[in-house]
């Protein structure tokens, strides 16, 4: 069972970006520090799936990609795009 759904989790980091504070929440603090520290993330982040999903188990697997997922929306975020703009091309 998830503890979050990906809108519930959007929602939750639209609020940091406003109102938190970059020394607790990583969300503003990475909002903080734009998209190019984010987009680098990002990369980050989804060398670390590939890594997982040809060598690791199906749960680090599953981690490394909620991983990418938070920071994917964190980009949304800095950039002011919404789920419904990223939906419309699915
Ligand atoms: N889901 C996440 C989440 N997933 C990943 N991360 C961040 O991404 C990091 C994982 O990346 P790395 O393995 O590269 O970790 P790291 O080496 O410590 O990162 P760097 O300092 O090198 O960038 C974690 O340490 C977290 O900082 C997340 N940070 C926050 N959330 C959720 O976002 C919400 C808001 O969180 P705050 O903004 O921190 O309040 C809460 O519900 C959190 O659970």
């Amino acid at each position: 069972m998830a503890s979050k759904t990906f809108e519930e989790l959007f929602t939750e980091l639209q609020q940091k970006a406003a109102n938190g504070d970059p020394s607790s929440s990583r969300t503003a603090q990475l909002v903080q520090q734009g998209v190019h520290a984010i987009g680098k993330k990002v990369v980050e982040e989804a060398a670390e799936v590939w890594m997982a999903a040809e060598h690791e188990s199906d749960e680090r697997t599953a981690e490394e990609i909620s991983q990418l997922l938070y920071h994917l929306q964190v980009m949304m975020v800095a950039r002011g795009l919404t789920l419904d703009d990223v939906y419309a091309h699915l």
